[in-house]
């Protein structure tokens, strides 16, 4: 369970607040996979980024019962200075796992030969995102957290291995995806809420929160 309970987070821009969430409460249940529709700027990775815990409401509570993925597709955890192998190994240590199976995950995961064990600096865009979505789907979180749709890359062998243990993955595990893009939503999600001036609005279908998001676009 994931829990936000009079969250409230903005930004000064210089000459103004931006109003991400204004006092918002909800709980996000085990089981469910919970769609956040937002249009661009609204702050999506802003509130993906609180669930994470990667940042702070300015006010209210954040509460976690279970564990919690880093955003799909975040690279901040990585060191680009060290190795596919030593960031790999880094990590699972800080998450308790067995190191030596975590690397085996993603070296077989990645398919990027001998890069593995060079610095991440050298790798492409595509290397890079391969090794963050294995980091992910190497440890089994309860809450998973997309930003803006499900990844892919360029190398289809890649998405084949990798779409098929995200479909296990997530059958067990609780989703929050953002998007702009309802059908992204509609694939994978089973309840919705819209995103719009600082508020979160809460729906029991995709369809009613279509409507709202249509009407505010
Ligand atoms: N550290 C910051 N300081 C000031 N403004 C910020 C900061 N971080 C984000 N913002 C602003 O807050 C708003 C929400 O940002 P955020 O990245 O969460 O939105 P988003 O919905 O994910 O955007 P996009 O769809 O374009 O990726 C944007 O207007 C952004 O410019």
């Amino acid at each position: 369970m994931l829990e936000f309970e009079n969250v409230s987070k903005s930004y000064w821009t210089g000459t103004q607040r931006k109003v991400i969430l204004e006092s918002a409460s909800f709980t996000v249940r085990r089981g469910m996979n919970l769609g956040i529709l937002a249009k661009n700027g609204t702050g999506k990775t802003t509130v993906i980024n609180m669930m994470a815990g990667l940042e702070k409401p300015d006010m209210g509570r954040i509460e976690r019962n279970c564990s919690v993925s880093f955003p799909l597709g975040f690279m901040g955890g990585l060191e680009s200075k060290h190795t596919g192998t030593e960031n790999v190994r880094y990590i699972a240590a800080l998450y308790s796992l067995d190191q030596d199976e975590v690397e085996a995950f993603c070296r077989w995961l990645c398919d990027i030969g001998e890069y593995f064990d060079m610095p991440i600096g050298t790798y492409s865009t595509g290397m890079r995102a391969r090794l963050s979505l294995a980091l992910m789907l190497a440890m089994n979180f309860d809450m998973y957290l997309i930003d803006e749709g499900m990844p892919s890359t360029t190398d289809v062998a890649f998405n084949r291995r990798a779409g098929a243990i995200m479909r296990e993955r997530f059958q067990y595990a609780t989703l929050v995806i953002v998007s702009h893009d309802m059908e992204i939503l509609s694939k994978f999600c089973n309840s919705a809420a819209v995103m719009h001036d600082g508020k979160l609005y809460f729906f029991d279908t995709l369809q009613e929160a279509k409507a709202l998001y249509d009407y505010t676009s």
